[in-house]
Formats: structure tokens, sequence, C-alpha cells
């Protein structure tokens, strides 16, 4: 049978230990409930002596929630017990979670208490506690670099006192993977009453390991892990929460335990919290990461449309994304590339229109970080257009500085030949005009010439749409680049070769 592995979220006391992560106590409900809904079984609400903001933010969220055990720190002290019991009144459960510190630099050098007097303070805090609730957790402060043998003096006289959750933490994040499985493991074998309470770890990430840590610690018999959203915490922070619920739930072959956590609300809970407490998530974070889910590379791509398992070892609608995402860009390959087009419903009539479609979406992601939709559309409607072009544009350089003339260089195809001249004009688009229109000498009217940023950013591809007149016959053109004036002259171009087409084949006049 499956063990059930409590889920203990310290987002709203450790988590806005965080400098800068400071929350009002409306925000601190908001996030409550997101973690209620998600199936938290407690919620540390805060620690009620440090101000009456906190405590207040205690009381509210232990009368806005029903679902979850709502839980309060406190030192090994009375009246930070007193307050903490106060402020939990109105809970539906309650747990009040006393701490003090036990390896010897804290004890000597914070505390300034012998060995004893810590495990005095420690039976004093729990026992006052159960006066408040039946459900009292207690964590000997930097148990990772406390002696094993103190901690299991200090366990076993606590678990006496009525303390029925034991919590080690790695307050400074020192451990090893290994260790700390190993601690937990002799922790458990060592002390006589171990079977009475239940071990959970609360593990920080200064060297990156809180999470490693934590699942170390569960495959050793920890059943509860505190943990918080997105790894906020004091300095490089907590366990992520969605990481460890997602380790324990997608390798279910390595764990004898699971948790009750509704992982479609993961991604909503994590945008909540970075909302509110303006940590931005970065793009590579497992989970919940904008780039945890999507792919670049053609070979990655090609293999997730053939089967999704063959890069995912997750399903990205099952932590809260709409699907996984597939990026266009520098790496991606054609058969990602048909298959956006597809998407997009666009059908290129033959595999050469496919193969220059790809190729200009291939010079197009060199010159930008993500090709966006509106991007291909943008180049794809070029690539038919121009698949029956007399001209086009081989090459052009346009120079433009402050109080000279601009001039533009064009080099054109013609029916197959090269052409190239230099004109200047009042701006770099219309020296590029004047150019082209002194090489192709078409007679046509410019009408319109409308520019449009097609996507986000400065990178971003500009569409350039032009009217021409000649004779009474309109015709309109379009190009997109990265450079406008390269868009503006694939615009013309495009209305050119329009003119040009059988009506006026007969009489062109290049
Ligand atoms: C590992 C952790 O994350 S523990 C939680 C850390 N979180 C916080 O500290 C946030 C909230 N803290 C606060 O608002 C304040 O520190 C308060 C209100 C708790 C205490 O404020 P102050 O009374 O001004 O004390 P201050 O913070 O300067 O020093 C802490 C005191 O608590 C003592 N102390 C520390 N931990 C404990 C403990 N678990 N049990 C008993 N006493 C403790 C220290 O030895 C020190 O005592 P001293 O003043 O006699 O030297
Ligand atoms: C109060 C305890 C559990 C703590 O936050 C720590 O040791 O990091």
């Amino acid at each position: 049978m499956t063990d059930k592995l409590i889920i203990f979220d310290t987002t709203l006391r450790d988590g806005e230990q965080s400098p800068g992560a400071s929350m009002t106590k409306d925000e601190k409900v908001r996030i409550a409930k997101a973690l209620e809904r998600m199936r938290v079984d407690v919620i540390e609400a805060g620690f009620p002596i440090a101000s009456t903001g906190d405590f207040e933010a205690v009381q509210a969220v232990a009368k806005a929630v029903k679902d979850s055990r709502i839980c309060g720190l406190s030192r090994a002290l009375d009246a930070d017990i007193d307050r903490a019991g106060e402020a939990l009144k109105l809970a539906n459960a309650s747990r009040i979670h006393t701490f003090i510190a036990t390896s010897p630099i804290h004890m000597k050098m914070k505390l300034r208490m012998e060995p004893d007097q810590v495990i005095e303070n420690a039976v004093r805090a729990v026992k006052r506690a159960r006066q408040y609730t039946d459900d009292v957790e207690f964590s000997p402060e930097d148990a990772g670099r406390s002696e094993t043998d103190f901690l299991c003096r200090i366990l076993e006289a606590v678990i006496d006192a009525g303390a029925s959750t034991l919590n080690i933490p790695d307050t400074v994040g020192y451990n090893l993977p290994h260790q700390f499985g190993s601690l937990i493991s002799t922790l458990r074998e060592r002390i006589p009453n171990a079977d009475k309470a239940i071990f959970s770890v609360h593990c920080h990430n200064d060297l990156g390991l809180a999470v490693a840590n934590s699942l170390s610690a569960v495959m050793n018999g920890a059943r509860q892990v505190e943990c918080t959203i997105n790894g906020l915490g004091e300095r490089a922070g907590n366990a992520a929460l969605e990481e460890i619920v997602m380790a324990v739930r997608t390798r279910q072959d390595m764990f004898p335990c699971d948790t009750d956590i509704d992982t479609q609300h993961i991604l909503s809970a994590s945008r909540l919290v970075s909302g509110i407490t303006g940590f931005v998530v970065q793009p590579n974070k497992a989970i919940v990461g904008a780039n945890a889910f999507a792919h670049e590379s053609g070979i990655h791509q090609d293999g997730v449309l053939k089967n999704r398992e063959t890069y995912e070892i997750m399903r990205a609608e099952d932590v809260g994304w709409n699907t996984n995402r597939m990026v266009l860009g520098k790496h991606s390959g054609r058969n990602a590339f048909r298959s956006r087009l597809q998407e997009l419903g666009i059908e290129l009539s033959s595999e050469t229109d496919l193969n220059a479609a790809f190729t200009r979406f291939k010079e197009l992601a060199d010159k930008k970080h993500e090709v966006f939709d509106e991007d291909i559309q943008a180049l794809v409607s070029d690539t038919v257009a121009t698949a029956d072009e007399r001209v086009s544009l081989i090459s052009m350089k346009v120079c433009s500085e402050t109080g000279e003339t601009p001039f533009a260089t064009v080099t054109l195809s013609v029916d197959g030949r090269e052409v190239q001249t230099q004109m200047s004009g009042g701006g770099p688009v219309d020296a590029a005009y004047k150019a082209i229109e002194s090489i192709v000498q078409s007679q046509t009217e410019l009408q319109l010439y409308s520019v449009n940023s097609i996507t986000t950013g400065t990178d971003a591809q500009g569409e350039v749409s032009v009217r021409l007149e000649k004779g009474g016959r309109i015709v309109s053109g379009q190009g997109a680049d990265t450079d406008i004036v390269i868009a503006s002259a694939k615009a013309y171009l495009n209305a050119l070769n329009k003119i040009l087409s059988p009506v006026d084949r007969a009489h062109p006049q290049v």
C-alpha cells in the first residue's frame, strides 16, 4: 500500500523570509486559498510573535481556509507559543510548530545555552503548545549540523512531551543527499519511541540540494516534506513544492508514498506567488518555468511530434499548462516547421515551396530569437508570392548618416541577369526605391506605403505594404524582414513582379 506523503507548505512563513518577498494579509490569504485548492495538507501561515501584521495574517488565513491545517511558528518560548495559539483559535485544524537550535555552534554562540537547557526548553515548549492543540511539531533547528546522539536525546524527549511531528531541518543547506537520507534512517532506528511521530524534513537550497536532500529523506522514511512554491525562502530558498510533488508523482516506481496534491493547480499557484512577491520565475525552472515544456531543437521536436514521451517525462497539462510548446527557432527542423504550417492552416502546393519557405525561415531564425506564428505567415506569403518572380533582390547596402544624404546600392536579378545600381534619396527607403526603379523602369506610381511591426521586441519583423499604379492598373505588394529597409524593398519588388505578370509581360520595361 502507498503511504501518504504530507505536504507542508511554508511559502507564507519561510518563503516570506526571502528579502523583498514580504506579503500583505490579503495577499497571504489569496496564496493560502490557492494552496488549499491544490490540497496542501499543512499551511504554515506565519510567525505570529513576529509582528501584529503577521499575527493578523495567520488569524485571517486560519479563518479563510477550511480544508488545510493551519500552522503557526514559535520559538521555544511561552510568549511565542501563546501568541501562536491565540492566532490559530479560528482554524478548523491547527498546528503549533515550535523550534530550538541543536547544533553546537547555534547552542553555544546564538542561544548561549547548555545542551541540557535546550532539551528542557524544548520539552516545556511542546507541553505548552499541547495546551492549545493536539497537533504539535518540533524542529531541532540546524539539525543538519547537529550531533546525532544529541538529536536522538532531544527528539525522544519531545515525543514523550507530546510532539507528533519531528521536523529535521537542514537549516543552512549543508548536507549531501546520501548523508541527509542516512540521518533520517538513523534517527528512525535509534529513537525508541520514533514510531509515535511522523518524520518531516525542511531543506534549504544553499548548495542547490534542497529537493535532492528532501527526496533522499523521503526514501529513508520521512513522510512530511516542508517546501515552498517556486522554492522561495530564506537565502537561496527552500525545496520547491512543485519539484517535490512531481518528482514523487513521476517516479512512483521509486517511492513507497505519494501526495494528495492536485497538480493541475501548480502553475497557477506559481504564477500567483511570483506576481505577488515580484520574484520572476526563471525560464528554465523545472515544472513552472516558461521553457519547462518547450522544445526548440529540430531533433527533439521531431521526436515529440512522433511521440511526446521521447522527450517529455511529464505531461504539461498535468501541472496546469495548456499543452507543451514547440518554439520555432534556428535549431528547428523541417518536420516541426511543416507541422506548424498545418496548425496555421497554411498549405504549400509543393515540396519546393516548402523548402523555399523553410530556407527563408532559417534565415529569419538566424536573426531572431524566436520565430512567431505571425512571422511564419509573413514569410510564407512572401515565399508563395516570390515563386514566379522575374525581379528579385540579391543584395542591398544602405548608408544613412546624420547630416549626409542617404544612398542605397541595390543588386537585383532581372530575368536571371544580375544588375547593380546606386541612388541617393530623401531617406534610406526612398534611396532603395529609386535604385530599384532605375533598374526596372516600371514607370509606376507609389500610391501607398505602410509599415507594421508583426511581433514584439526590437528584433520583431516589420511588414511593409505598398500599392503601385500603372495605367489604371493597381497592384499591392508585401514584404517582411527584421530590417525595415529590406522589408520595404521586398514589398516594392513583390508589387513590381505583379505589374510584370503576364498582363504586362509583353511590354516589360526592363
Ligand atoms: C531557521 C529559521 O528560519 S527560524 C525563523 C526565523 N524567522 C524570523 O526570525 C522572522 C521573525 N523574527 C522576528 O520578528 C524577531 O526576530 C522576533 C520577534 C522573533 C524576536 O525579536 P527580538 O526579541 O528583538 O530578538 P532578536 O531577533 O534580536 O534575537 C532573537 C532572540 O531569540 C533567541 N532565540 C532564537 N531562537 C530561539 C528559540 N528557538 N527559542 C528560544 N529563543 C530563541 C535568540 O537567542 C535571541 O535571544 P536574545 O535576545 O536573548 O539574545
Ligand atoms: C524553523 C525551522 C524549521 C527553519 O525554518 C529552519 O531550520 O530552516
